[in-house]
This record gives structure tokens, C-alpha cells and sequence, in this order.
């Protein structure tokens, strides 16, 4: 007999998020969206149509004001890590104790926080830089630490709000390249908020876009590229024709945001 199939890591179902003391600001409407487990998910919008709602809702830090979101957690034990544009690393503890803060927070024993901390930081090219200070960090070195940190307590889900967005071109084209080599070992969960269709395209295995305030899903685009997905794809025809399928979806939604 066939297993049951599994249910989705995260459904989003119905849900509604107004703001303000009335409710007057209407920030997303009905969306409805499942995310199964593996699967890299990139959500694309104009500002302000609620994406990073949405994000921190699965982050269980804001609730629905009507609907549900439910996550399918594997065990106990922290479920989802947040990776945040501006670094959110503290400017007092060097690398090694920014990236293993979390894990003595959970009452990680020592001698495993110290083998967590160093197998990171190997991953992440910050073995050299372990003892420094955040302010002797470039802006793509301080989200290396932020990425190790998000990843230090294996959180089944991975949530990153427009992690690259302060970094210069060439520094955030690196960090899209290694995000692809990290989420390839372990294949985890992402839901990442971008304003860039190619990051969104080169990244996730779908790209779901949404309309203005109020935000709702109006396409969710399967990314056909291979996994391990190379970087080179980025030039490539088909990749073009993708990018400008799913803009010409957007443009219309970006104008009325703007208006
Ligand atoms: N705490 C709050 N109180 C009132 N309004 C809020 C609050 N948080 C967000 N909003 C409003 O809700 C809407 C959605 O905000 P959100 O930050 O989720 O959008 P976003 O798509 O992530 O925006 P951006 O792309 O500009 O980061 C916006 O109009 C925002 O001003």
C-alpha cells in the first residue's frame, strides 16, 4: 500500500492580517498557499503588500486575523530561524559568539556548541574571522554570520527577509551563489522575501508572486532549472523568457503600488 502522502510543511489557509487600532490597514486578503518540506520558496511583490507579514506569521511572531497557519514540525525544539536584511548581529560579541549565542541560549553543551560553531564558520568562510568584532566586518561577511547563526540551531524552517538587499551587486551575487551551494547540503525549507525576480528566479524551486496592498497570491511559478542548480543559469534564454513572464505579471501591481 501507497504511504499516505505527507502534508505540507506549511499551510498558509485563508488568511486575512488587517493593522491599525481599526483595522484600517488591510495588509494581505484571503491568501492560501502550502509549502511541502525541501521545497525553496520566494516570495515577489511590490512594497508593502505584505510579504514580510507573511513571513513573520510563519515565524509565529504575528497572527491571522482571520484564517490559519499551521507548520507540520518534525520533532520539538526550534522550528523556524529568521535571517533579517540588516544583519541583526550583536556589535559587542565577536563571530564565533554571535553565531553560537543561540545555542547557549538552548542550553547546548559547550563542547557541542564549540563543534557546531567551528563546522559553520568552515562553511561559511568565516574561520578566519572568528574572534572579530561585527564592525571589523564588510556588509556580506555580517550576513555570513547572521546566515551561520539562522542555521546554528538546524531549524527545520529557514525564513529570510530580503537578506541581500543592503549589499553591493558583486557581494550579494556571491552570497546568492553560496545560499545555492548551502540549501543544496540539507535541502531544508526556505521561504525567502525578495524585490528581485532574478534572485527569486535563480533561488527557489518556486516563485510566488503577489499583488498590492492588499496582498494576495496571484501566480506561484515552478522554476524548472535543475538542482544542484549552477549559477551560470542566470544567462541563459530560458531564464530570460522566465523573468520576463512572470514581470510582465508584475508591473501592473508595482504601478499600482506606486500610484
Ligand atoms: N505593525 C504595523 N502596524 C501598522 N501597519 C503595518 C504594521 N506592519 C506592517 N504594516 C503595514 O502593512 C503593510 C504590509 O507590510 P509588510 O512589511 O508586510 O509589507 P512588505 O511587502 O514586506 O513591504 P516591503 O517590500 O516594503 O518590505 C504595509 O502597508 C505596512 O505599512
Amino acid at each position: 500500500m501507497d504511504a499516505a502522502p505527507r502534508p505540507p510543511k506549511i499551510s498558509v489557509e485563508a488568511v486575512t492580517k488587517l493593522y491599525g487600532r481599526k483595522g484600517e490597514v488591510r495588509a494581505l486578503e484571503n491568501v492560501d498557499l502550502e509549502i511541502n518540506e525541501g521545497e525553496f520558496v520566494c516570495l515577489v511583490g511590490p512594497s508593502g503588500c505584505g510579504k514580510s507579514t507573511l513571513l513573520r506569521m510563519i515565524a509565529d511572531l504575528h497572527y491571522p486575523t482571520s484564517g490559519s497557519v499551521k507548520i507540520q514540525a518534525s520533532g520539538p525544539g526550534l522550528t523556524t530561524a529568521m535571517v533579517f536584511q540588516n544583519y541583526s548581529i550583536f556589535p559587542w560579541k565577536t563571530v564565533a559568539e554571535n553565531i553560537g549565542l543561540p545555542l547557549e541560549v538552548n542550553g547546548t553543551p559547550k563542547a557541542e556548541r564549540v563543534d557546531r560553531v567551528a563546522a559553520l564558520m568552515d562553511r561559511m568562510n568565516l574561520s578566519d574571522f572568528a574572534d572579530a568584532l561585527p564592525s571589523a566586518l564588510s556588509g556580506g561577511m555580517a550576513q555570513r554570520v547572521s546566515i551561520a547563526r539562522a542555521l546554528a540551531v538546524q531549524p527545520e524552517i529557514l525564513l529570510m527577509d530580503e537578506p541581500f538587499a543592503a549589499l553591493d551587486a558583486q557581494m550579494r551575487r556571491i552570497l546568492q551563489d553560496e545560499l545555492l551551494s548551502i540549501w543544496q547540503e540539507d535541502q531544508r525549507t526556505v521561504v525567502f522575501v525578495t524585490h528581485s525576480l532574478e534572485e527569486a528566479i535563480l533561488l527557489g524551486d518556486r516563485v510566488v508572486v503577489m499583488s498590492a496592498r492588499p496582498g494576495k497570491i496571484i501566480g506561484d511559478y515552478r522554476i524548472p532549472f535543475e538542482r544542484p542548480r549552477r549559477p551560470e543559469v542566470r544567462g541563459t534564454k530560458e531564464f530570460a523568457e522566465l523573468e520576463q513572464e512572470i514581470w510582465s505579471q508584475m508591473r501592473g501591481e508595482v504601478e499600482r503600488a506606486n500610484k
